[in-house]
């Protein structure tokens, strides 16, 4: 591959994607705001009239034309829905260079081997699973090998995803247990941050204030798990004084199931992306 990436600053190479809705514009806004890549070297093909004027005003280049991305771009990014990916790459096929082309797939539960079946032999293609945080550069990133990618390929990946949070490698039989948790994590997250802000407004917080709080308080528990290096459940006992408040909600949410529907969720995502996965071959 003749992808090269200057790990402190840019790019020097053009970036298509194929889909442009929420986790295109969240990938991309990134590399734009970063730095990495430069807006003018950014592709990408919607067939949502509404979504190519919202990608215009990003100031990327858009098109219809899903072939018109994958001629003029070096790493082509597939972010349609997973029952479409079949149908786009069979359409682009007839124009892929495999010397010079990475196609990356963030489509939950396709596989490296349904998507390397869908284009030319020896393309080299890597799979990632991203998350919507990577628009404020938190993203959490997970990336996977296909069989004809280099060393160098998984390099250049981990290197933009990492301009916009952190970026992982795992075996691909991995990556749908990976959907679980970070793929699909951030909705649990806005739905727990909501849930709190609900719990502040009830006992007479208003809500602006009550969001605020709730939202400050994930992010910086979060943290302290990753800067601390400590165990969350060490940190949570820090936070639970003997007969104090906490270990009183604490009681609450224990006994109303809370730690097993957590797991529950991630086992439900994780086995979906494994039937979108087997149902979209
Ligand atoms: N959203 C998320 O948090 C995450 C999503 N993903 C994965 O990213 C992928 C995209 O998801 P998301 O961004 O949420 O989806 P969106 O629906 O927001 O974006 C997909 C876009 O692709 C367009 N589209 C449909 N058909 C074609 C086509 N043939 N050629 C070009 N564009 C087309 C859609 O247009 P229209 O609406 O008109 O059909 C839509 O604008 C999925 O595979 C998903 O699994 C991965 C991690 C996280
Ligand atoms: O809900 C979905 O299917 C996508 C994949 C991970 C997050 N959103």
């Amino acid at each position: 591959m003749a992808l090269s990436v200057n790990f402190q600053k840019e790019i020097n190479k053009t970036v298509g994607f194929i889909g442009g809705g929420r986790m295109a514009q969240a990938i991309t806004k990134g590399f734009i705001s970063s730095g990495l890549v430069q807006a003018k070297n950014i592709y990408v093909s919607d067939s949502s009239e509404q979504m190519l004027e919202v990608l215009e005003g990003i100031g990327v280049n858009t098109t219809k034309d899903n072939k018109s991305v994958v001629e003029k771009s070096d790493l082509i990014m597939i972010a349609v829905k997973p029952n479409i990916v079949s149908c786009v790459l069979k359409e682009v096929a007839p124009v892929v260079i495999t010397e010079k082309h990475l196609f990356v797939s963030i489509a939950a539960g396709i596989t490296i081997r349904s998507i390397e079946l869908n284009l030319p032999p020896g393309t080299h293609v890597v799979r990632v699973m991203p998350n919507t945080p990577a628009l404020v550069q938190a993203g959490a990133s997970v990336v996977a090998s296909g069989s004809n990618a280099v060393p160098e390929d998984l390099v250049v990946v981990q290197a933009m995803l990492r301009t916009v949070g952190i970026c992982d490698e795992c075996p691909e039989y991995l990556l749908d247990a990976v959907t679980g948790v970070s793929g699909s994590g951030p909705a649990y997250a806005f739905a727990a941050i909501e849930a709190l802000s609900d719990g502040g407004v009830k006992m007479g917080l208003p809500r602006e204030l009550s969001t605020k709080l709730a939202a400050q308080t994930l992010l910086g528990a979060a943290k302290m798990v990753l800067e601390t290096g400590k165990h969350p459940g060490q940190l949570k006992d820090e936070v639970c004084s003997p007969a104090g408040t906490t270990i009183s909600a604490m009681h609450v949410l224990e006994q109303n199931g809370f730690r097993g529907l957590w797991m529950d969720a991630v086992e439900a995502a994780t086995l979906r992306a494994k039937e979108l996965g087997s149902i979209n071959q």
